[in-house]
């Protein structure tokens, strides 16, 4: 696994600095998440090369130096592939010479080929569009197709989807993560989208007014009450699952988490394989009895750990699965009439679960 070693310091406009000091692991994708303002694309764009860091900053990609006091690699010369928000294709050519300008920049016999690139991005019917007939979420796919067949050692993303909505941006997420997962480049993606994130990333980086709040893993930090993603409205934990078969009759595939059963739609696999599934905590209800006759399928024994009310009418519950965690958002109402505390054992309803990835590597 490649690592980037960063030591970075970059001042922006009204005193904001950016100051990060961090080792990420390059594995699968690394969100770096914040609200607006927080610094994600001074960041990537110091990591690119595309922004100066100050002097003494420092980014080493394994044992090669992109930038230190010595060096100053200029972007071309990183081995990256860059996704802007705009997809920033060249118009005077179509798809294809579009793609064919990043397989000019191959820098390895390794990379994809057109086809693969192609298959995982749904591009062959557009290869003889011209980009301005494309839509906006064409235009983004044809722009990871490019950067993919320049054969990067590290992709990076900004806001990739931030133009999209509705099908098109569930498409176009969909076809990156295909892409992203069948090439096997570590990408670092910078998204304020809670939703997003949680459904692309194993690794989260959080970054408040240009400093990291919290590093770590997708799995440990999605359910942790004290995480900015948990804040969200979209928020949701992830469960480790494993597959342990499937229901045909009923159009249904089972999973199963420390010792409980999880039922969702039918999925591919065979028995054994791991999976995560994404839990919304807005989709999990809680009981103090188990509930009988109930046309929800998943219900699970959990016990109460932490409980955030504060002044909102919600309250953010964390719920322990065995070794695993859960977050249901309830009214606070819901929570005082239920009279909750730590260390209650309840039964937790899950309305709707999303299957994520195959785990690769859990850690
Ligand atoms: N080219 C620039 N020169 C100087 N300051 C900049 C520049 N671009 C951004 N800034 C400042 O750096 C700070 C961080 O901006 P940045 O764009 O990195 O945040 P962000 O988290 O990516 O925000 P958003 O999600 O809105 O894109 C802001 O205060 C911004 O005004």
């Amino acid at each position: 696994m490649s690592q980037l070693a960063l030591r970075v310091r970059c001042r922006g406009a009204d005193d904001f600095l950016l100051e990060v000091s961090e080792n990420l692991p390059l594995l699968g994708v690394t969100a770096i998440y914040g609200a607006s303002g927080s610094g994600k694309t001074t960041l990537l764009e110091c990591i690119a090369g595309l922004r100066s860091a100050e002097p003494g900053s420092q980014i080493h990609f394994d044992t090669t130096p992109w930038q230190d006091n010595a060096t100053q690699l200029p972007p071309w010369q990183r081995g990256i592939g860059y996704v802007f928000q705009d997809a920033r294709l060249f118009p005077h050519l179509d798809v294809e010479g579009n793609l064919h300008y990043g397989l000019q920049r191959h820098r390895h016999s390794s990379g994809p080929s057109v086809a693969e690139v192609c298959h995982w991005l749904g591009l062959e019917p557009l290869l003889h569009r011209q980009c301005d007939t494309l839509s906006a979420g064409q235009r983004q796919r044809v722009a990871m197709g490019r950067a993919l067949l320049a054969a990067p050692r590290l992709l990076l993303l900004d806001e990739p989807l931030a133009n999209l909505d509705g099908d098109s941006r569930r498409q176009c997420l969909d076809a990156l993560k295909r892409a992203i997962c069948a090439s096997q480049v570590p990408a670092l993606y910078v998204s304020h989208d809670a939703e997003e994130v949680s459904q692309l990333a194993d690794r989260l980086l959080i970054l408040e007014s240009g400093q990291v709040v919290q590093h770590g893993s997708l799995l440990a930090l999605s359910s942790r009450i004290d995480c900015a993603l948990s804040r969200d409205e979209q928020a949701a934990a992830i469960l480790q699952c494993e597959l342990a078969g499937h229901d045909e009759a009923f159009g249904l595939s089972e999973l199963r988490a420390e010792g409980h059963s999880l039922w969702v739609n039918h999925m591919p696999g065979a028995p054994g394989e791991q999976h995560r599934l994404r839990i919304p905590a807005r989709d999990v209800s809680l009981c103090r009895e188990q509930p009988r006759q109930t046309s929800i399928l998943n219900v699970l024994p959990v016990q109460v750990t932490e409980i955030e009310t504060g002044d909102s009418p919600r309250a953010l519950v964390r719920l322990a699965v065995g070794e695993q965690f859960l977050l249901a958002r309830i009214t606070r109402k819901s929570a005082t009439t239920l009279q909750l505390k730590p260390g209650d054992h309840v039964f937790a309803q899950i309305k709707s679960t999303a299957l994520l990835t195959e785990i690769a590597d859990p850690a």
